[in-house]
């Protein structure tokens, strides 16, 4: 009776999912996921001497024993077989298994079961981390090992030159950075910002682990990578930000993190601009509670990569971390790891699955999401028209001025030109997936007159 269009509501495409055979949800399911437990399951193999050194035979049995779920779990994905309640402990395993029971709820008449190759992609991708995260807490000693630590390490060493000349560049920055005037503070930050969504093409998952790092300084490479640029709202950006400065005094900035390694830098380094500029007064980072998408930023990877940065033998380098070291001391940058970012729903749920997170969001004045894995999440990762608009998109998910800051690697894109995607399909028929093309897209009230 009552349908989408007598309720005058946007009519909501589906979700992406593997069903769709020969997609990017299906080649991802049936090709990447696997690669990546088979990498997982070797970081944990590898390690096994060292798991006796300090755990003696305890060690050992827990090392089989995780390589043993997770080679199950391989197995359940490449059968399709349906999707299993988490039967661990952890705070979040309840809130996992209700979504479970939701979408058990959606799945047809005859209750199908949620499976890896027919449900969306998105519930099904992000349950496979949870279920890694699953199979090492159930084999305490070994429970805190991040199967990913090495690759993330790996991407961060390959990228110091890059890091060096990035730090230089801030450091040059920094000489009467409070007194600089809006238009100087405009083009600087106009750099950074581009800087932290060209970071974001150094992910590990999209090429399922393997070595893909920053090699040369990303500022020299801005001009030339404008074009790749799909929409680029980066004035509004600017807009909102000084506009909040300009009514209520330089206030917080979030950023809602993505991935450790080079990306995890050019976002430390915009932070920073943000808060030595006085066009912030606090950062707040929000990271992910357990390994995540392999390459994305937990706790100890941030402590980490600002410790790594301290000791550089690269005088700007280190005093880049000295400073970012002392932000966080002194309470300009805290880090935040709620469990919803490492849970499977789109954004819109927020306000209602995370109403303390939604709350928390609003009191900023600005919100920077980055990269892909976020982008799917703010556009419910649907079969969306390119042509639809950013804010229907984001069906209501709304806390503050909020921007995405994303490469483009799945086949969601929203906010283009009519004839926009057509042309880009013509020019590359792998456009949406190939890393090589960005959005910077904002969404909030407008501030210019
Ligand atoms: O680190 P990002 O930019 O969120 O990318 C994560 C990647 O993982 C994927 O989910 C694919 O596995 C893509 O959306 C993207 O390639
Ligand atoms: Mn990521």
């Amino acid at each position: 009776m009552t349908d989408a269009a007598e309720l005058h509501m946007p009519t909501v495409p589906p979700s992406l999912s593997a069903k769709v055979v020969g997609s990017f949800a299906y080649l991802t399911i049936r090709d990447r996921l696997p690669t990546i437990l088979t990498k997982a399951v070797d970081s944990i193999h590898r390690n096994k001497d060292k798991f006796f050194e300090q755990y003696g035979e305890e060690g050992l049995r827990a090392e089989k024993a995780a390589i043993g779920l997770l080679s199950k779990l391989r197995n359940e994905m490449q059968t399709d077989k349906p999707v299993l309640a988490l039967s661990d402990e952890l705070e979040d395993a309840d809130a996992w298994n209700r979504y479970l029971q939701r979408h058990e709820g959606l799945q047809g008449d005859q209750g199908d079961p949620v499976s890896w190759f027919t449900s969306p992609w998105l519930y099904v991708e992000c349950y496979m981390y949870r279920r890694i995260q699953e199979a090492l807490w159930l084999n305490p000693p070994i429970s805190g090992y991040d199967v990913f630590n090495e690759a993330k390490t790996q991407s961060f060493f390959q990228s110091q030159r890059a890091v060096m000349a990035l730090c230089t560049y801030l450091e040059g920055l920094r000489k009467n950075m409070g007194e600089l005037p809006d238009n100087q503070l405009l083009e600087h930050f106009g750099t950074l910002l581009k800087v932290s969504l060209w970071g974001n093409k150094c992910d590990l998952s999209i090429s399922a682990g393997q070595e893909n790092s920053q090699k040369v300084s990303p500022i020299d490479s801005l001009a030339d990578l404008q074009p790749f640029i799909l929409v680029d709202d980066s004035s509004s950006v600017w807009s909102a930000l000084v506009s909040g400065r300009d009514q209520h005094g330089p206030g917080r900035v979030d950023i809602v993190l993505d991935n450790a390694g080079f990306e995890l830098i050019t976002d430390l380094v915009l932070a920073d601009f943000l808060v030595s500029s006085g066009l912030a007064l606090t950062v707040r980072f929000h990271g992910k509670s357990m390994p995540w998408f392999v390459s994305d930023v937990t706790a100890k990877d941030f402590q980490w990569t600002i410790q790594q940065t301290m000791a550089a033998n690269h005088m700007w380098m280190s005093k880049s971390g000295v400073q970012w070291q002392r932000y966080v001391r002194e309470g300009a940058w805290t880090y935040h790891d709620h469990p919803f970012w490492t849970q499977p729903h789109q954004f819109c749920d927020m306000a209602s699955d995370a109403a303390d997170l939604y709350a928390g969001l609003q009191g900023a004045h600005l919100v920077l999401f980055k990269g892909d894995l976020n982008y799917r999440k703010l556009t419910g990762d649907l079969d969306w028209e390119p042509t639809t608009g950013f804010a229907a998109a984001l069906q209501g998910f709304a806390p503050a001025p909020l921007c995405s800051l994303r490469t483009l690697k799945a086949n969601v894109q929203v906010g283009l030109r009519p004839g926009q995607a057509e042309e880009l399909a013509a020019r590359r028929p792998d456009w949406m997936t190939c890393g090589e093309y960005a959005v910077v897209q904002f969404h909030g009230p407008r501030s210019d007159p």
